[in-house]
């Protein structure tokens, strides 16, 4: 458990059930906290030589074709558990260094014993069931080689499913009158999990009798059968809260166009693409750790916290999974919504783009649950409200891309409260979706005023007055004005989506410049920004808040760049104004890693990026990468690349060196 969980809190709640609560601000977008898996079962068994593996024992990565010390199991050929080193290999199938006895806990987890427990109707109580002897079989083996970790290793037992580190308020008189019952309320999943836990008891107990001759004391407590029980159950519900499936996104938000959404299937398309059209020739790091990032995230695991995690249809946590070489797995809670102090942390047990009646039968079939959450009343008709639950609502229909709910959301708000800035921030960003340009804005403006200057919308106002839209509207509209004066001509990468201007459109000069504009205000307001956009994450500088850079560019976008775009754009499209939405100089740089962009869409409908410093000052490919279209493009200096805004893609991979491109996002105002 990370440091961070001092921000968070275990409590029951008189009406509510025991869950996780926050104790401070998080902002979304925000890692809440990590956590390290108890225990980690891998769904997939294929593994290729490039493939990172998480060790069986440590769950540290290592790479089956740089180890030579890598030892595989041998009790069974079938198995296909892995070791990253003899210390590991030699725990896990003979106990601790130095113990003389044969009792290492992958004995008892190996394919063989609890294969032949498997069956498709009880899929995941039986991987319940593994993930419990793993627990069970480490403890017990570590216990058994020395006899002093007793203490700790019954500590540690209890502690994987009472959390007590994080103040649980579970005296004796608690645990004795709501313990039992809370267990009941499992339900279904309980009385099959009974049914799996007889039938699997006798076998473990039988195998370490075998072995040990017969249990001590110690060991028996482990295999006490309320206790095994508790252990049992509650790994079987964190299993199904967490299993994090990058098909059906079952944690978190779950449209596949949603921005925020996107992490864990979008790198799943980028493993892919990289293997499967051999863009990649070479596989770097990074294409193995985005590997493995997929691998794991079709893996079952559970922890400490995972387990005190309650559902709902609207959440405000998403689980992502990192796997980095040194540190083996871990599980990130990311806020996709504000979270205020006092708020409990939940997330979504089943896909939330599922109707009501699909949601309600899931929760009730595999969880015995009705949820009681605000999306779930809205959606029943209710009408009882709280400001904040109409406000994250409506961000959360509109990260899900449901556009007009959020809207109703937002009306039925501000009908309620009146004038309220968040709202209108919103209703903004519905009408700018909706490929309503001028009315966001004037929302943002009118708003602006209404309500007295207040940040978020002074912020609009800002970057509109630098992108001189007002300018580009008056009556002698620029982009009428400026006609390309020069013949350059567009090549089409993909019909009616990506374009290509080669050769120099930006002098190698103006591109330093830009890059020494950027770097004098990035160490004058004390680095570049990470923080700009969620779950993008983006080093970044908004060329709007860089004054000298700010009036070149706009210059560049009115008497160049608009000017080439109607050579290629649709004449139904160019007789609507082309505005700009955000534009930002983006830094990858490899030895800050911050070194590619996942796969996403932009908050565009035209996308252009420009090369600003040549290919020669990075190595490893960068470029942007189409994986759809299965499609690299690594634009020379100066050139400038311009897609449909709701095209998948995603910054390539650099290994060293640094990369600088202005990214810009477009808009046609539908109202011109
Ligand atoms: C992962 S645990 C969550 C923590 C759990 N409340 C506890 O105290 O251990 C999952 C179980 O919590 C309960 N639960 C989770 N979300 C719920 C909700 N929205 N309404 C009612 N019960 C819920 C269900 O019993 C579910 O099987
Ligand atoms: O690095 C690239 O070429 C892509 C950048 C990008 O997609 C973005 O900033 O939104
Ligand atoms: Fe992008």
């Amino acid at each position: 458990m990370q440091p961070e969980s001092s921000f968070l809190r275990c409590e029951y709640r008189k009406e509510n059930i025991r869950g996780l609560y926050s104790r401070r601000k998080f902002k979304k977008g925000e890692v809440v906290c990590t956590e390290v898996p108890t225990a980690l079962l891998l769904k997939d068994n294929a593994r290729t030589e490039l493939d990172p593996v998480s060790c069986s024992n440590c769950y540290k990565v290592f790479y089956v074709k740089d180890l030579q010390s890598f030892r595989k199991c041998n009790l069974t050929p079938r198995c296909n558990a892995l070791f990253c080193s003899n210390v590991c290999f030699n725990f896990a199938l003979k106990g601790s260094e130095g113990s003389n006895s044969d009792v290492g806990w992958h004995n008892f987890t190996c394919v063989e014993v609890l294969g032949s427990l498997r069956t498709e109707q009880y899929f995941l109580e039986q991987d319940a069931c593994q993930l419990a002897t793993i627990i069970l079989a480490k403890s017990i083996s570590k216990v058994s080689a020395s006899p002093t970790e007793i203490d700790r290793e019954i500590a540690i037992l209890s502690s994987r499913y009472s959390t007590d580190k994080l103040e649980i308020p579970m005296s004796d008189k608690f645990e004795k009158e709501n313990g039992i019952n809370h267990l009941m309320l499992y339900q279904n999943s309980i009385r099959q999990l009974r049914t799996r836990t007889f039938e699997f008891r006798p076998l473990l107990e039988e195998s370490w009798l075998s072995k040990l001759g017969e249990f001590s004391n110690a060991i028996q407590k482990f295999l006490e059968q309320e206790f095994f029980l508790k252990l049992v159950t509650g790994i079987q519900v964190c299993v199904r809260a967490i299993e994090v499936d990058p098909s059906d996104n079952t944690a978190g938000i779950t449209d596949s166009n949603s921005r925020i959404s996107m992490n864990a299937r979008v790198r799943l398309t980028l493993k892919d693409s990289y293997s499967k059209r051999g863009i990649m020739k070479k596989a770097t790091d990074l294409c193995c750790i985005e590997k493995s990032i997929e691998r794991l995230n079709s893996s079952l695991y559970c922890g400490a916290l995972v387990s005190l995690l309650n559902h709902s249809c609207c959440p405000n946590i998403q689980l992502e999974t990192t796997h980095r070489s040194k540190l083996g797995l871990r599980v990130k809670y990311v806020a996709i919504q504000n979270i205020f102090p006092d708020d409990i942390l939940t997330v979504s047990y089943i896909p939330t783009q599922l109707d009501i009646c699909s949601r309600k039968n899931q929760l009730i079939y595999h969880y015995g649950i009705t949820c009681k959450c605000c999306k779930c009343l809205w959606e029943n008709g209710g009408f009882e409200f709280s400001r904040e639950d109409i406000v994250s609502m409506s961000h959360f229909a509109f990260d899900e891309y449901r556009f007009r709910d959020s809207l109703n959301l937002v009306k039925f708000g501000i009908k309620r409260w009146g004038r309220d800035e968040e709202l209108f921030h919103i209703m903004g960003m519905i009408q700018l979706a909706l490929g309503k340009w001028s009315k966001a804005h004037d929302i943002w403006r009118v708003e602006h005023f209404a309500s007295g200057f207040s940040q978020s919308l002074k912020k609009q106002k800002r970057k509109d007055e630098a992108y001189l839209t007002r300018l580009s509207r008056s009556p002698s509209n620029l982009w009428h004005k400026f006609e390309p004066s020069f013949s350059k001509t567009w090549i089409t990468l993909a019909a009616g989506a990506i374009w290509l201007l080669p050769s120099h459109n930006i002098s190698k000069r103006t591109c330093e410049h830009w890059i020494v504009l950027a770097e004098k205000f990035a160490s004058l307001q004390g680095g570049w920004c990470t923080n700009r956009h969620i779950s993008v994450p983006t080093t970044d500088l908004p060329v709007h808040l860089i004054p000298e850079l700010v009036d070149e560019w706009n210059l560049f976008v009115f008497s160049d760049l608009i000017p080439l775009a109607k050579q290629i754009l649709t004449t139904s499209m160019f007789r609507k104004r082309l505005c700009v939405h955000d534009a930002f100089i983006v830094k990858y740089d490899a030895s800050k890693g911050c070194d590619h962009l996942p796969i996403h869409r932009d908050q565009s409908e035209i996308s252009v990026t420009i090369a600003l410093n040549s290919n020669s000052d990075f190595s490893g490919g960068g470029g942007t990468m189409f994986p759809n279209l299965g499609i690299t493009i690594c634009p020379k200096i100066g050139e400038i690349l311009l897609f449909r805004g709701d095209l998948e893609h995603s910054g390539f991979p650099i290994n060293g060196g640094i990369r600088y491109i202005v990214a810009a996002f477009f808009y046609f105002d539908k109202e011109t």
